[in-house]
């Protein structure tokens, strides 16, 4: 089945995100009246200039922060007491320096006391999908960006969160290496069908990853445009180079121009 369909045949939305605002301590308004809904297994990018509340939204909906004004629901989430399952990739892949790949990637079914045989297993597999067998006992300081950035992804996904969170994953990184884990995340996702949300500035990354772009504006954040990227997966150099890319690229852009000019 194709990932643009959601497979559960639940119609409620995986997270529900109605009239948020939030504003913190010093006065700044970092985001006001946001109201969305993210679909199971859907790929969104939350678009737009610096400063425009896109990392506060993600963190609100991991639930590292609370909004000041409205509320944030998981109706189709399932599982006891609407219990959810989430990973988070920062920008920064914040590895623990001492322990090796496999031992970062453990931590979580660690923290679950999951039997160390057990996650090792799942660890390594994890490792491998994200292109990293034969490396499971470097280091971090052995890794390159893009190795360490696999590590972080192999950790956020190795207990199968329902929604993967990342906040301008890749933008440390070297164009080649951007894209090839751009390709590979795709994959993980088609495979693996979480719902993703993808923070970024880049218009070329959000058209290439996402089913859907959300554009926000700054001062105070606020959502401009919802846009759903019409373009069949999957996607790969193909589609890099194709006229339906650059005709989203400048749809996109518009919005965004837009955004920052609002
Ligand atoms: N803890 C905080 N206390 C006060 N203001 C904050 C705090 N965190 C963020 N802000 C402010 O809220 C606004 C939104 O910040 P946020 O980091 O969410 O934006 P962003 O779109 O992710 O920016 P960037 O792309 O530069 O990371 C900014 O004006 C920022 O300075």
């Amino acid at each position: 089945m194709s990932p643009n369909t959601a497979t559960s045949g639940d119609a409620r939305p995986l997270v529900s995100i109605q009239h948020v605002s939030k504003q913190f301590a010093n006065g700044t308004i970092a985001v006001r009246d946001v109201n969305l809904d993210l679909a199971a297994g859907e790929f969104v990018s939350l678009l737009g200039p610096s400063g425009c509340g896109k990392s506060t939204l993600l963190r609100m909906i991991a639930g590292l922060g609370e909004p000041s004004v409205g509320t944030i629901d998981w109706p189709g989430a399932g599982g006891a007491n609407g219990e959810h399952e989430l990973g988070f990739v920062f920008q920064d892949p914040t590895l623990m320096p001492w322990a090796t790949a496999l031992g970062n990637v453990v931590l979580p079914m660690q923290l679950k006391r999951m039997p160390q045989g057990e996650a090792e297993a799942r660890g390594a597999a994890m490792l491998a999908l994200v292109g990293l067998k034969g490396f499971e006992r470097s280091y971090p300081r052995e890794l390159s960006g893009g190795m360490k950035m696999r590590v972080s992804i192999a950790r956020a996904l190795v207990t199968q969160p329902k929604i993967l969170l990342m906040d301008e994953p890749f933008a440390a990184l070297d164009e080649i290496t951007r894209h090839k884990l751009n390709d590979d995340l795709l994959g993980l996702w088609e495979t693996n069908r979480f719902s993703a949300v993808f923070v970024t500035h880049s218009v070329f990354e959000s058209v290439y990853l996402s089913q859907r772009i959300v554009v926000m504006a700054a001062r105070p954040g606020r959502v401009m445009a919802d846009l759903r990227v019409e373009a069949p997966y999957p996607r790969d150099e193909l589609f890099r180079t194709s006229a339906d890319y650059a005709h989203w690229c400048r749809i996109a852009s518009e919005k965004l121009k837009e955004a920052i000019s609002a």
